[in-house]
């Protein structure tokens, strides 16, 4: 039997052997091959040039990633939003998964929303890259395969970059036009300087004016400050304010008469998607299950009473 300091050795070593072995024992996927001259695959890196690289607030840069010199194959099912690269970070050969937020366009260029954490890996050597410097990456790999036509209400919920699977899925799909599904999409950063940059909000604010009916966009950030725009609501997305984004907490009356009004009687089918830093996830939907399995419904959706089949966790 070992003693309690023994088991805490035990623990600590085993701990730091998984870290080791995680980072300098090279796995099947990060061990890829780098092929040059073929199309894009989850099975190889390709060979990309950091071709812009923009501060877009404390700790995040707008990337850009060029193939030169490839035909990108346009495969619907590969490209189908949502869907993500692994991006190499040939140092200690670690990969990472990122979002293009427009895709890919017809000149190979991807453009990323990447945020540095203090002591992440992966991210803090995105950001010292230069342009013209060559980064890996393999792919496309889905995230989450968009539905058409399948649910009539979508709510998407993002924390800081959990934003950039919903840009995507805007970008390539909901800006489109829609005539069934109606989306709502509530983003909170923490400070006004941390919301995404233009280059993403723009687009949305834009289309959210233009169609309020198909689209609507509810910006937070946990405490205003002096640049904090009008339309910016103060604190985090809780239940109280998951109820009035979706006008959940309207009178009774109201309700009764928004049914009423209504020209089916079916329920409408209705779908959240969660993505952000794991608290906000846990807050909003529960804990994922065991190895990123999506777990059960908890937390603010799980008290609402909404089911596993109505909640993704992305
Ligand atoms: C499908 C998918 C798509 C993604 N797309 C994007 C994207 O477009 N843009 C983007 O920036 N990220 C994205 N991510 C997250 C990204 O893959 C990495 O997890 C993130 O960049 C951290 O990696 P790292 O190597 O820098 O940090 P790591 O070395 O993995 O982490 C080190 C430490 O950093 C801190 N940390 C790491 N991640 C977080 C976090 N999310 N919140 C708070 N602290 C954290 C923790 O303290 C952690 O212990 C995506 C993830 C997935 C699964």
């Amino acid at each position: 039997m070992l003693t309690r300091p023994q088991v805490v050795r035990v623990s600590l070593l085993g701990a730091f052997g998984a870290g080791v072995a995680y980072l300098f024992i090279p796995d099947k996927s990060r061990s890829a091959p780098t092929v040059d001259n073929a199309s894009l695959s989850p099975c190889h890196f390709t060979r990309a040039t950091l071709t812009s690289s923009e501060p877009s607030g404390p700790n995040t840069k707008l990337l850009a990633l060029t193939i030169h010199g490839l035909p990108v194959q346009k495969h619907p099912s590969l490209l189908a939003p949502v869907w993500s690269v692994f991006i190499k970070d040939d140092d200690i050969q670690v990969e990472r998964p990122y979002t293009p937020l427009e895709g890919i366009d017809e000149n190979g260029r991807m453009l990323f929303w990447i945020k540095k954490h203090p002591k992440g890996e992966v991210g803090r050597w995105l950001h010292s890259k230069k342009v013209g410097d060559q980064v890996e990456f393999r792919g496309p790999l889905s995230t989450w395969a968009w539905k058409e036509d399948t649910w009539d209400e979508v709510v998407m919920i993002s924390g800081g970059t959990g934003i950039t699977p919903f840009y995507q899925l805007f970008h390539s799909s909901i800006s489109k036009g829609h005539p069934r599904t109606r989306f709502t999409l509530l983003h909170s950063s923490p400070a006004s300087s941390e919301l995404p940059p233009p280059e993403i909000l723009r687009p949305l604010q834009a289309y959210a004016a233009e169609h309020p009916e198909k689209f609507r966009l509810h910006l937070f950030v946990d405490r205003r400050d002096a640049n904090s725009p009008a339309d910016i609501q103060a604190g985090r997305i809780d239940k109280p304010a998951i109820q009035r984004c979706l006008g959940l907490d309207a009178p009774w009356w109201r309700k009764i008469f928004a049914r009423s009004s209504a020209t089916s009687n079916t329920p409408r089918k209705i779908l959240f998607l969660v993505c952000g830093p794991e608290p906000m996830i846990n807050a909003i939907a529960g804990p994922y299950g065991r190895g990123f399995s999506q777990g059960d419904v908890s937390g603010v959706l799980g008290e609402l009473g909404y089911a596993s089949s109505e909640v993704r966790k992305l």
